[in-house]
């Protein structure tokens, strides 16, 4: 599970003459062709972004480092290391745990300048797989919401589990047209329009094969991107932030669509220099195809593969006045089920691991399908677009043996006193492989009866068949089904679909 698997460019040669080709009138704007192109076709700098309220990011490096001993901080976002370019960091067992997720560097900017608050409402309006939405909702806390819209729904099932690994109980998706989304669901703090757009700066990962982007979509898909930032500026409130981001070279649809709905806006958003200190300034282009663009544009950043070492991206902050007229629109907010099931439903699953604190403070229960999920107290999903999921599933709803779920497991193992079993490395691969591990004697006096980690072991409880939660080096893995035996064995309850 610590094994670094390398990820060879496929074919470096053809990627970079196809590259060459495609890419060929931008030369005019790149420095260095040679080092862009060189850049281009090796693996992009992947990250890994500490789950804040779980652990730090200096926790995750001292962690993980058996794992991978050179991790090293990005200087300009805190939560993030970069990981080297033959690791898999999406298999190592705090991933499983939900302490971090993995990102591609380039793609932090868009948060960077984002610069979520705690206790915020922010929409995510083109939101899958997640990996943005995640670290938004990581940044606002429980006392904020997160929207995370998409138009594909069948793109919703990777953000649904990036909230089930990491426990972000404060996360909503909906599905809708971002560019027509409805004024109803009120106004945020934030607005993020992180664009589908042509890729063009990540696309060459996919190998020689990549063809381009006709013209005719790159017009269509400017458009696209021009409601969406339309909407954004509808949707966020006086004094918000917007921002714009792409992964594309192309000035169609970067400097220009910003260019573009910043004349039809006249005022309504305006373009903010927002540097993170740590990374090399790189300004967006000024003219493009005989056009000059509005000078504000300049305050956004481009990252480039021979400047940056990255993938391309283009980001902008665009600020709406604090002065600007508040929307009319009279927001509709999600009640039903919010009010749902009773807390009490959570009782029988936990009363056994005799949580220390409130680990659940704050959050409520609700009753979604087959499951129960748990929410934030706080959360402040619209009625309208509808939400699609909220939270993360706690049990089941009407199971008659009451199971953890495994994000529940990892929201409260850290809490647990009593049925806690600490396991060795090998035991933790083989838990999040799905294989049964044989505990120790000290590991299973751990979880008789009136067995009280903090009091000692009494060494005459009984050790009672049933579910107990481990941990590694004091971190929450999931859940597992104890069998007393003898001999005795601890079933893994690490889920089929989380499994590598
Ligand atoms: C660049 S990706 C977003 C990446 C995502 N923010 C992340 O960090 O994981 C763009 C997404 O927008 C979605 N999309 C395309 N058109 C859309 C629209 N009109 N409204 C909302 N989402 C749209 C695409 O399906 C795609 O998932």
């Amino acid at each position: 599970m610590s094994g670094a698997e390398t990820k060879h460019p496929k074919n470096p040669a053809a990627i970079k003459a196809r590259a060459e080709e495609l890419l060929a009138r931008y030369k005019p704007l790149i420095s260095d062709w040679d080092t862009f192109l060189d850049v281009l076709v090796r693996p992009k700098p992947t990250c890994i972004v500490a789950n804040a309220p779980r652990v730090s990011r200096e926790r995750l490096s001292e962690l993980l480092s058996a794992d991978s001993p050179t991790l090293t901080p990005v200087p300009w976002d805190s939560q993030a290391l970069r990981v080297p370019n033959d690791a898999r960091p999406g298999t190592w067992w705090a991933f499983l745990a939900g302490l971090y997720q993995v990102q591609e560097e380039a793609s932090l900017l868009p948060t960077a300048l984002l610069d979520p608050q705690p206790g915020e409402r922010i929409l995510d309006l083109c939101a899958a797989p997640g990996g943005k939405a995640a670290r938004i909702a990581m940044a606002v806390g429980r006392d904020g919401t997160v929207i995370a819209n998409e138009k594909e729904p069948r793109r919703l099932s990777a953000v649904r589990d990036k909230m089930k690994r990491l426990g972000l109980v404060n996360l909503t998706s909906t599905v809708h047209d971002g560019g027509d989304y409805p004024l109803e669901a009120g106004v945020f703090d934030r607005v993020l329009v992180d664009a589908p757009c042509t890729s063009e700066g990540t696309k060459f990962r996919q190998g020689a094969g990549y063809q381009g982007s006709a013209p005719a979509f790159l017009s269509w898909i400017a458009g696209q991107q021009a409601a969406l930032l339309r909407r954004a500026a509808e949707l966020v409130k006086p004094g918000g932030r917007v921002v714009y981001a792409t992964c594309s070279f192309a000035p169609e649809e970067n400097e220009a669509v910003v260019d573009r709905v910043l004349a039809e806006l006249d005022g309504m958003l305006v373009p903010t220099a927002v540097r993170p200190p740590g990374l090399p300034p790189s300004a967006p282009i000024g003219s493009w195809g005989g056009r000059t663009f509005d000078q504000g544009v300049q305050a956004g950043i481009r990252l480039w593969p021979h400047t940056h070492g990255t993938g391309g991206f283009f980001a902008i902050a665009l600020d709406k006045p604090a002065d600007a007229p508040a929307p009319t629109t009279e927001a509709t907010r999600h009640a039903d089920p919010w009010s749902g099931a009773p807390a009490t439903w959570i009782s029988p699953v936990l009363e056994k691991f005799d949580l220390a604190g409130d680990p659940l403070a704050g959050l409520q229960v609700i009753e979604r399908g087959d499951d129960l999920q748990l929410v934030a107290e706080t959360h402040s999903a619209p009625a309208r677009p509808a939400p699609v999921s909220t939270g993360v599933p706690a049990r089941r709803a009407r199971n008659r043996t009451p199971k953890p779920s495994t994000s529940l497991a990892l929201m409260v193992g850290q809490h647990a006193r009593r049925r806690v079993v600490e396991v060795t490395a090998e035991q933790r691969d083989a838990y999040q492989r799905r294989q049964a591990i044989q505990p120790s004697d000290t590991q299973l006096a751990a979880c008789r009866n009136d067995a009280h980690l903090s009091d000692g072991i009494d060494p005459t409880g009984a050790i009672e068949q049933g579910f107990v939660l481990l941990r590694y080096r004091g971190i929450p893995l999931g859940a597992g089904f104890l069998r007393p035996g003898p001999p005795a064995e601890i079933e893994s309850q690490y889920p089929r679909a989380w499994k590598l």
